[in-house]
This record gives structure tokens, C-alpha cells and sequence, in this order.
């Protein structure tokens, strides 16, 4: 399998020791058709981002719900916990109804959220996921956030502390969206093309933030692998706007 990145605009410099450059440092990876993905190497400074994940691993409820996957309960292969301002539609996923805990209730979260908003200005989330990676046995599998309560072109900001993960997107194996993109083409080069165009992955790194947004969860998967190697725990938060 090739997973190549293809950057539009590569700027990253993580070992840039200038505080502001390197939250203004970005890669922008268009993934056509009106999705995107972009990548902040470090919105949040190294120490900082420490006392966030101690805070997050010690005073998190963390639960690992039992959900089901193509008719089979299962234990979710992470922990997670989910926030969600007052009155926002409950979230159901994989037949699972996680409790909503108040923004209020862990007032370091709402530090984090005006960091992600001073990035994305005019962005807007009310609702937050967290994951926690205990190790390199816990994974989320391939899955898109395309829930409706979403709407058709969500933007999901996906912060991540502690332990470096890889993170893979790859184009929904569904006919329509491939059709969509080579319809016109010869099949050989269409065969070339995919393995270039159609994988991305990125390593997400201590105080790092991901974005996709556009329709990234209409025509594309993603997911967090097993990986052995990964010994430490990792905490991720991924802010959602549910639609009132
Ligand atoms: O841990 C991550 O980076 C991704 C988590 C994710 O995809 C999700 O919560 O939907
Ligand atoms: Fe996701």
C-alpha cells in the first residue's frame, strides 16, 4: 500500500523554535472535489500541551463503552468521553448514546476550544469527542463522522496530545465518488493515479491539530491503526458543530 502526502501549501517546521510561526505554520492538503484536510504541526506550546493531557488523563470520566459494529457488540477499542453544550441534539453512534457532560464541567476544555477558534477564526463547534489511546493496541477504525446531525459539510478539529499516532485518510470506497473523480480516464492511468491521490497520511503530533472539512466526511474514510510500537498513551479531542 502507498500512502503519499501531497501538500499544497507545505510550510511545517516543527523544530522552529518561534512560538507565533509555529501557529501560523500549516499544510494544506486539497483532497478535491470540495474536501480538505489541514494540518497545524503545533497550535498548543510543548509545555502547555503537557499539562492539558495531564489534566485530560487524570479528570476525564473516561468510559469504554460496549458499541456495535456491523451487528456485533463489541468493547470500543478506546476510551472516550463526549461534551456537548445545552441542548444540542444527542449524539448516537454505532448504536451508542454517550452521556453529555457540560463544557462547564472541565473548564481547561473551553482553554483549548479559544486556542482552536484564535487558529479558525469564524469557525464554529459545540460539541467535543474525546479518545484516549491508552497504547498501541487501541485504534478507531476506518469510519467517516458523516452522522446527520453534522450536516453535509462538517468541520471537525481534531487535537491530539501525548503519543505520536499515525493518522490515514483514504477515498470512500464507494462507486459514486470514484466515478465522480475518473470517469474520463484510462483505467491504467486511473490505477496509477489512486494509489498517489487517494491515501494521505499524517503523523499527529504532541500540541498538533488536524481539520477536515468540506465534504472529507461524504467521500472519505479515516482512521488512528494499531501500531505496536506505540507505547504511551494518547489524548485526542475532536471539535463538531451539531446543527440546531
Ligand atoms: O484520534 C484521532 O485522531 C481520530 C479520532 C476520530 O476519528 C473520531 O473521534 O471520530
Ligand atoms: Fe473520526
Amino acid at each position: 500500500m502507498s500512502l503519499r502526502f501531497r501538500a499544497k501549501e507545505a510550510k511545517a517546521n516543527p523544530d522552529d523554535d518561534d512560538e507565533k510561526n509555529q501557529k501560523k505554520q500549516r499544510m494544506v492538503v486539497d483532497l478535491g472535489n470540495g474536501s480538505e484536510v489541514i494540518y497545524f504541526p503545533r497550535i498548543i506550546k510543548m509545555e502547555d500541551s503537557w499539562k492539558f493531557f495531564d489534566y485530560l488523563n487524570n479528570r476525564i470520566p473516561w468510559n469504554r463503552p460496549t458499541i456495535r459494529v456491523f451487528g456485533r457488540s463489541c468493547l470500543q477499542p478506546r476510551d472516550t468521553c463526549y461534551v456537548a453544550g445545552e441542548g444540542v441534539t444527542q449524539l448516537i453512534y454505532s448504536g451508542y448514546r454517550p452521556h453529555p457532560y457540560s463544557w462547564d464541567d472541565f473548564p481547561p476544555l473551553k482553554d483549548i476550544l479559544d486556542i482552536v477558534l484564535k487558529v479558525l477564526p469564524g469557525s464554529r463547534f459545540n460539541s467535543l469527542l474525546l479518545n484516549r489511546y491508552k497504547g498501541g493496541n487501541d485504534y478507531v477504525g476506518w469510519h467517516a463522522d458523516d452522522e446527520k446531525l453534522y450536516g453535509s459539510t462538517p468541520e471537525i478539529a481534531s487535537v491530539s496530545f501525548g503519543c505520536e499516532r499515525d493518522f490515514f485518510l483514504k477515498i470512500k470506497p464507494s462507486k459514486s465518488s470514484q466515478d465522480r473523480r475518473t470517469d474520463d480516464e484510462p483505467v491504467s492511468k486511473r490505477l496509477k493515479k489512486k494509489d498517489n491521490l487517494d491515501q494521505h497520511s499524517f503523523t499527529l503530533k504532541h500540541g498538533s491539530m488536524l481539520v477536515m472539512r468540506g465534504y472529507t466526511q461524504r467521500d472519505w474514510i479515516h482512521s488512528v491503526p494499531r501500531r505496536a510500537k506505540a507505547e504511551s498513551t494518547r489524548i485526542n479531542l475532536t471539535f463538531r458543530h451539531v446543527l440546531q
